[in-house]
């Protein structure tokens, strides 16, 4: 960990440096200009964040911004979501829309919800690569939308991305109202504390230097070279007694706080996609992991808690309270929902280890961007140094790759069949499969069902039960 924070290539295999330690501490960064680059970063997206919020950024009508949508998937989407709904207070800066996926339902349904306010409509498109296919896809569909009620794309749209990217060298042709640097050596799931944080930080008022400050602060305590004095290391090592160090026990997030509801999403991409690898550093098949699932107290108590107490012994718990509540609500009937929600807390995991189950607790005394920043840097100090103790690259995600290729080829394999099909005739799976030179079955036959049943231009004759018996037609 000591040679990562000084720059050597820790992702090789990618031959990156990892520098996520350096968003919060600049002047840690091995080389005075990436310094230099961060702190004028972090300058850039508060004063871009400030001049939205104080209507002095406005559409070319000179209309203030509304809304945001935000485009974004995987580490791009995650951590400023996670963002939002920790730290937005109610009516405090701009509301927030999310394309992180590409559900045509989902997408029809946030345009929807921003209607005519799409014109007024801040399109923050995030890809580190800037060829991630689901952002791409977004933004199309935000553009034709947008400029098909006559608006213009490049005064409402921000990219962020690495520099001379695809998407970056767009933004630059295009002449976007803002772009934002995503550095080569911070990967998506710890991009939360780079501009892809930053960015919903500062359009929703929140402290985003104090968020900052949590982390570096968490990152200085986790750099102590002593166990029992680091909580990181002592979080990592419990996970590696909790599993054995082969990942037998899951993860099981449980913050009693509505705020961090979507932490354990968040963690699920920090922890499984850095974690769960089929090789070692030494190229040796472990297939190493620990699973992330989790939502929050005490609404999960009434859905699997069940089984924890009682079922399988295959998790250890992670509690995380927040003593701090500040609200409006009061005590009713002598009743203060936030007694309740304590006594839910200590109730579960007394009955947790009265079960001989395992347990982690983590105690904020108050929630804000401080403790935010914080929190996230503790779990990635504790996932950078598991992956030391399992020796493996925590900093890549191979099997990602791999899938991406795969649903290429589908896609590939899917225009094939649709230029087949385009002479209007009846074809059987296997005339298909002959024309394509396929022998993937399996797959002509989902696309053909897809294909049928995302649209009406397919005539079928057959049997979905027989698929081998069916033909198909393209309705002209
Ligand atoms: O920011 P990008 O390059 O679009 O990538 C999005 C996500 O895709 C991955 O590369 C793979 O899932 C993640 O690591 C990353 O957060």
């Amino acid at each position: 960990m000591v040679s990562l924070e000084e720059g050597v290539i820790a992702n090789a295999d990618e031959q990156r440096q990892v520098g996520h330690y350096w968003l919060r501490s600049p002047e840690l960064a091995p080389e005075a200009t990436i310094t230099e680059h961060i702190n004028r970063e972090i300058t850039r997206v508060e004063a871009f964040g400030k001049g939205i919020l104080d209507k002095s950024i406005v559409t070319p009508s000179g209309q203030p911004f509304t809304d945001v949508l935000w485009i974004g998937i995987g580490g791009s989407g995650l951590g400023p979501l996670l963002m939002i709904k920790a730290l937005q207070e109610t009516g405090v800066g701009l509301p927030f829309h999310f394309f992180d996926n590409v559900d045509p339902q989902g997408m029809s349904c946030i345009l929807k919800e921003l209607g005519s306010r799409l014109k007024t409509t801040l399109v923050v498109v995030v890809s580190k690569s800037g060829t991630t296919p689901e952002p791409n896809l977004g933004m199309q569909q935000a553009r034709v939308r947008l400029e098909g009620t006559g608006n213009s794309w490049s005064h409402q749209a921000v990219a962020i991305t690495m520099s001379d990217s695809q998407l970056d060298q767009q933004a630059k042709q295009e002449n976007w109202l803002a772009r934002f640097d995503m550095f080569d050596w911070v990967g998506g799931r710890t991009s939360i504390t780079s501009a892809v944080g930053l960015v919903p930080a500062a359009l929703i008022g929140a402290d985003l230097r104090k968020f900052l400050e949590g982390a570096a602060t968490m990152d200085a305590v986790t750099r102590v070279q002593d166990l029992r004095r680091n909580p990181a290391a002592l979080m990592a090592a419990s996970w590696y007694v909790a599993g054995d160090g082969r990942g037998k026990r899951d993860m099981v997030i449980i913050p009693y706080r509505d705020r961090l509801e979507v932490f354990s999403r968040y963690l699920q991409q920090l922890v499984m996609e850095s974690l769960g690898k089929r090789h070692d550093r030494n190229g040796k098949v472990v297939h190493q992991g620990i699973a992330v699932y989790g939502n929050k107290g005490s609404t999960d108590q009434h859905a699997y808690v069940q089984q924890l107490r009682d079922g399988i012994d295959n998790f250890f718990a992670t509690f995380i309270e927040v003593l701090e509540n500040p609200s409006d609500i009061p005590r009713v009937q002598g009743d203060y929902p936030g007694d309740f929600l304590n006594g839910f807390l200590q109730g579960t995991r007394s009955a947790l280890s009265e079960g001989g189950r395992q347990s982690i607790t983590l105690t904020m005394e108050h929630f804000n961007a401080y403790s935010l920043g914080a929190l996230i840097a503790l779990f990635e100090r504790a996932v950078g140094l598991y992956g030391e103790l399992i020796n493996v690259n925590a900093y890549h995600q191979p099997g990602v790759e791999a899938g991406k290729k795969a649903a290429a080829a589908i896609l590939t394999l899917q225009s094939q069949i649709e230029t087949f099909l385009a002479d209007g005739l009846f074809h059987s799976i296997k005339e298909i499969q002959q024309e394509i030179d396929s022998d993937n079955t399996e797959a002509i036959f989902l696309i053909l069902r897809h294909l049928c049943g995302s649209n009406q231009k397919y005539i079928i004759k057959g049997d979905w039960g027989q698929p081998l018996t069916m033909e198909f037609r393209l309705q002209c």
